[in-house]
């Protein structure tokens, strides 16, 4: 891609606005943030003697030590725990098989989905949703609840069913009739639904719409602690289908204990299963950052952030099935690594140094380390050698040789970082679509679905080859997803250390729109994207497991960057998070 250099700046489109030059100033005020600092021996290859320039950020070192991690020791790890909820399981599977009334049995499956289990019960929940596509019937028909819940259902496992049968709910006007703005079961069920769109379904659009006025009215006018209000209340913050499954455990299995009627037994298992988890995962962060520790780059490149938590969570939030431990072994290290070698080029290295880390690693040769500073050379390095393992380990395991597959999405990602620098070190604002052509690269998906891709069991197939190396529609849409949240989030931290404008502000300069209504229009770019994905979802050859990652990556990004930079500044929501989902076992006091 070529430069436009930085005295091509659209001037002529800027002067003439006034809320053009206020919201350039929003970012322009902070550009560039850089330090001085002298060349130290180790970077003498590069800059002799002279003094080299740095952008300055300093990050909070990680909140989570190496000794808390080492200490963490779940009682849960006991076998007592697994023979008891395998007890419970079976106790669980019979209530699910036993079942003939359909409503029964998709809030059921709802209800497991939502606790976290569903896993256990794959082949049974199949089993009932082909039986229920096979005999569709129209007794659900005027029943808002069941005909959302068997819509969302269904669509979420990828049957073909059309939104067409919410049709008998609307007037002559295609509005969604009055009366059911009292049925608020039904409502929430048409809300959730409604998420599930694809792009050309209009009366989905029509549903969320309505729906989310109903629910907000609704709210407005309730007490929150019951349990219809709290799962309103949630469910206006965020769908349930942009929800991380296992983040989404955690809260549902508070909620579910309010429930009039509450099944005791499923509660008690989700809450066993969880907890047991849970302990694996806390083995898995214990191997995790001795690896970190082991390589020293928290160390050695002290500039950059030291997220190893996050990094896990991110890896357990897109796949969170216990037996996945290689997978998230190998892509915990990938996160880390791209976290840092973020830092190296948005933070620490100079243009120069960055041009010859990006060729290094399209060389992808150990000897095209030499012209680089020492910091460079230990990541690369570091970088070279985790790369030639998971190689190795697919080789020996499979017979695939992958190299090409994993050095081309690392080159790819630098090559983006680059072109980000560059603009950085010229002010160059990019136009939003510009800016975005390179950003769902820079924001490192591409890296983690190809390495994820790799790591899946029984994921891989000849055929998918051809489009892994040129990224398939899965993996742009999940990547736009992450690449717009993560600018939602995090364009105002980035504009205080001193970044590029991200999707925010070229849009502002682009359109002359204020910060709210740029925000507005990256939100709305951002639900146009899940309305691809959603049919790419139904659409593509990947195995589901590809599929649920790609997704579970996007779901990842809104969760992470909720509240703001979820993944850098170590904040109390996102801790709590943390906490819950690694760290406390739920209690189980109230059931056992
Ligand atoms: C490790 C994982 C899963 C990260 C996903 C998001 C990411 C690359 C964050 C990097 O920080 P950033 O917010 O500084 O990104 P950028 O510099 O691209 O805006």
């Amino acid at each position: 891609m070529a430069f436009p250099i930085l005295a091509h700046l659209s001037f002529k489109m800027l002067l003439p606005m006034e809320k053009k030059s206020s919201s350039i100033a929003i970012w322009n005020s902070n550009f560039p943030r850089t330090t001085q600092c002298k060349a130290t021996y180790k970077d003498a290859k590069v800059h002799s003697s002279q003094t080299i320039t740095r952008r300055s950020t300093s990050f909070q070192p990680s909140i989570w030590t190496y000794d808390y991690i080492q200490s963490l020791n779940s009682e849960y790890k006991e076998e007592l725990y697994a023979v008891n909820c395998r007890m419970l399981r079976e106790e669980v599977r019979m209530m699910l098989c036993k079942m003939e009334n359909e409503v029964d049995q998709l809030e059921f499956i709802d209800v497991l989905q939502r606790l976290g289990v569903a896993y256990h019960f794959t082949d049974e929940i199949k089993n009932i949703l082909d039986n229920i596509y096979n005999t569709q019937t129209s007794k659900s028909k005027k029943n808002l609840h069941a005909t959302a819940l068997k819509f969302r259902l269904l669509r979420q496992h990828g049957y073909d069913i059309s939104p067409d049968i919410f049709i008998c709910f609307q007037d002559e006007k295609d509005n969604f009739k009055k009366c059911y703005t009292f049925d608020v079961e039904g409502v929430l069920s048409l809300y959730e639904s409604s998420f599930h769109s694809f792009e050309d379904e209009a009366i989905l659009d029509e549903a969320r719409d309505f729906t989310s006025k109903c629910l907000k009215e609704y709210n407005f006018n309730q007490k929150r602690s019951t349990y219809i209000s709290l799962l309103i209340n949630h469910a206006l913050e965020l769908p349930l289908h942009w929800r991380i499954p296992r983040w989404e455990a955690v809260w549902f299995v508070k909620a579910y204990e309010r429930k009039q009627n509450m099944n005791l037994v499923l509660l008690q298992f989700a809450k066993m299963d969880f907890n047991i988890v849970q302990s694996v995962y806390q083995e898995e962060l214990k191997l995790a950052s001795r690896w970190w520790n082991r390589i020293g780059l928290g160390d050695k490149l002290s500039f950059a952030r030291d997220r190893l938590v996050e990094n896990f969570v991110w890896t357990m939030g897109t796949n969170f099935k216990p037996e996945l431990e290689y997978f998230r072994e190998v892509l915990t290290k990938v996160n880390s690594f791209i976290t840092t070698i973020d830092d190296v080029y948005d933070v620490h290295g100079t243009l120069e140094e960055l041009e010859l880390f990006t060729k290094a690693i399209e060389r992808w040769d150990l000897n095209a380390m030499d012209p680089l500073p020492y910091y460079m050379k230990i990541c690369f390095h570091a970088l070279y050698n985790f790369v030639n393992e998971i190689v190795f380990e697919t080789l020996k395991n499979s017979g695939h040789y992958i190299t090409p597959y994993l050095k081309k999405s690392w080159a790819d990602l630098c090559k983006a970082y680059l072109i980000e620098a560059k603009w950085y070190h010229s002010g160059y604002t990019p136009t939003l679509e510009e800016y975005l052509e390179n950003a769902w690269i820079s924001i490192s998906a591409p890296v983690i679905l190809t390495h994820a891709y790799f790591v899946i069991p029984q994921s891989f197939k000849m055929e998918d080859l051809a489009h892994l190396e040129e990224n398939p529609n899965i993996i742009r849409f999940s990547a736009m997803i992450l690449r717009l949240a993560n600018d939602l989030g995090t364009y105002k931290r980035e504009n205080e250390t001193g970044d590029i404008p991200k999707s925010i502000q070229c849009y502002m300069n682009e359109t002359g729109a204020n910060e709210a209504e740029a925000n507005e229009h990256v939100k709305s770019m951002m639900f146009t994207m899940w309305k691809k994905m959603n049919k790419e979802a139904h659409d593509s050859s990947f195995s589901q497991s590809f599929i649920d990652t790609s997704i579970n990556l996007a779901r990842m990004a809104l969760c992470m960057y909720q509240h703001g930079d979820g993944h850098t500044v170590q904040c109390p929501k996102i801790q709590d998070r943390i906490i819950s989902l690694i760290f406390q076992p739920i209690s189980t006091r109230s059931v056992i």
